[in-house]
């Protein structure tokens, strides 16, 4: 399928560059999302400039931080970001996602099967998949904030490794807000990668921030 001339032009605008058989599926997974957008509401994201500047922005920076073989929970993923372009990505890593509104967990399926990827869906709150299922990484953005995530996994933590959560400049905030409240008493957190919004705000960072239970030695790299 040759790509897009405005997605290629957003690729080169944010110094992305792709796999072409990468960008091709990154592109079929966008069109489709798209197309469901105007019976679902998923994203305010479409255009390729706001896909590559915002989701894939996003994604670019969290796969790295992956180690091969992972077992990765999208807790939230909504339209599929970044559960989704994760699995494009990353494909030596196994993805799950977790959404727990039905009919959004149902389009997700449908995306899964329309891109042929080998990727469970979950049409479940991720926290309660935690119950009876294992990850090594719990993924996730714009779902909640560091309290919120802290409490709902709190008593999970033995069945994953750490949440990498994909944040904006609130995130120190959050973070304030979560030791005030006492839920980081045994927990460790570190920013993983930060990089720039891109848009008007160009002050403003984004950031992946990795959580994790003290004491505990993660089997994969901190960068
Ligand atoms: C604002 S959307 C974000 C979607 C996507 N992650 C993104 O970044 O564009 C939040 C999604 O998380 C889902 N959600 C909220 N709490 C959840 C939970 N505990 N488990 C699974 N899904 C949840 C909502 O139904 C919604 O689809």
């Amino acid at each position: 399928m040759p790509l897009d001339p405005d997605f290629e032009t957003a690729l080169k605008n944010h110094a992305v560059e792709l796999d072409g058989d990468i960008a091709a599926r990154l592109q079929a997974y966008a069109e489709a999302m798209w197309s469901w957008n105007e019976k679902l509401n998923l994203t305010r994201h479409t255009t390729w400039e706001l896909f590559v500047g915002r989701d894939l922005r996003d994604c670019l920076q969290l796969a790295p931080i992956l180690d091969p073989g992972e077992e990765v929970l999208d807790l939230g993923s909504g339209n599929g970001v970044p559960g989704i372009p994760l699995a494009i990505l990353r494909p030596d890593i196994d993805v799950s996602l977790a959404e727990s509104v039905a009919k959004r967990a149902s389009v997700l399926g449908e995306l899964i099967a329309d891109l042929d990827l080998p990727v469970p869906v979950y049409s479940a709150r991720g926290e309660d998949l935690l119950d009876d299922f294992r990850f090594s990484s719990l993924v996730c953005r714009a779902v909640g904030s560091i309290s919120k995530l802290c409490r709902w996994i709190e008593p999970h933590w033995s069945n994953v490794d750490r949440m990498l959560l994909i944040k904006g400049p609130k995130w120190i905030e959050e973070r304030g807000e979560a030791r005030h409240q006492g839920l980081m008493g045994n927990l460790q957190l570190r920013k993983v990668a930060s990089y720039p919004l891109g848009d008007e705000s160009d002050e403003e960072q984004g950031a992946i921030v990795q959580i994790w239970p003290k004491g505990r030695e993660l089997p994969m790299k901190i960068s």
